[in-house]
């Protein structure tokens, strides 16, 4: 079967966009997983799915899934390309958009520059929002956040803000960016057993208080160049611990995002890249991975 595809990113995370509107798509585990695979597949960090709504207000239906092939709530990078190829697409004309995520709405503008605003939708700030078991540890307050103080297994311990922002996400602050043990510490956070739904984990350095330095461990994907749910968690959290002012800039290995936060609702601003659009056999392709490796 031959899909239509459109590659993409958001500051240097990147997708594979399908249009599930005018193909027939559906899509599985395994062939997320060929599809986002960088050497036998096109590569992408997540793969977005358009799709009819199901909700009334909704005009289109977004789907997430990971480059393991893990279906998740929400993608913030990806929600502004996803803006972007439906206007590109044509699929609709509308501006601004409401898409219809795993956990409600969320409201989405192209500005003339090509660059997008979202209204990320819900956020929430207590352990059961993310699937944190945080029975036994030991907990800290700084301005109204709440911090859980997390033992791993190299024997670090971490100490984390917990925001949920449809998807699960950890922040802790480290004094230097660059030094920061994200290939160390993340993977332990991201599949940590306390974390039910996995988490993704992110590692800020508090440049100013309207400037942080991030990277984050993604849930299902490893580190990204960014990460647009992270930057807004990261900065709400940073506001919570009182270290931080809306707005922030969020300066990423990608580039930069702006969340403005007004204690009710993030707004994420930054940019939306078309690259190249082409097509897949994607029977073919599941058929030429190897199984060890699609399956791993
Ligand atoms: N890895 C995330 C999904 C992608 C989020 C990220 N790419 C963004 O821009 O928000 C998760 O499993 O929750």
């Amino acid at each position: 079967m031959i899909w239509n595809f459109t590659k993409m990113h958001g500051v240097g995370n990147d997708f594979v966009v399908l249009d599930g509107v005018r193909q027939s798509i559906q899509m599985t585990p395994e062939r997320a997983r060929a599809i986002a695979h960088r050497q036998f597949g096109i590569g992408a960090d997540q793969i977005l799915l358009v799709e009819e709504p199901t909700h009334p207000e909704a005009d289109f239906r977004y789907r997430i899934f990971n480059a393991d092939g893990s279906e998740v709530e929400h993608c913030g990078n990806g929600s502004r390309c996803f803006v972007r190829f439906v206007h590109e697409q044509k699929l609709s004309g509308r501006n601004p958009l409401k898409a219809e995520i795993a956990t409600g709405l969320i409201i989405l503008k192209e500005h003339e520059d090509h660059t997008v605003s979202v209204k990320m939708g819900q956020t929430r700030f207590t352990p059961d929002a993310i699937a944190f078991d945080t029975t036994d540890l030991a907990s800290t307050q700084q301005g109204e956040d709440t911090l859980w103080v997390l033992p791993l297994p190299n024997h670090d311990q971490v100490t984390l803000s917990v925001v949920g922002i449809s998807n699960p996400h950890v922040v802790q602050v480290v004094e230097d960016i660059a030094t920061a043990p994200v290939l160390e510490q993340g993977p332990l956070i991201e599949s940590h057993p306390r974390f039910k739904n996995r988490v993704n984990a992110g590692f800020m350095q508090i440049v100013n208080t309207h400037e942080i330095k991030l990277r984050v461990y993604e849930r299902g994907a490893g580190e990204t160049l960014a990460c647009g749910t992270g930057a807004c968690a990261a900065a709400v959290a940073g506001i919570r611990r009182g270290l931080l002012q809306s707005p922030v800039t969020v300066h990423t290995q990608g580039g930069d995002l702006i969340i403005d936060y007004d204690h009710q609702e993030i707004e994420m601003t930054g940019p939306a890249t078309t690259v190249y659009s082409g097509s897949i056999d994607i029977d073919k392709l599941v058929a030429s991975i190897p199984t060890q490796v699609l399956n791993p």
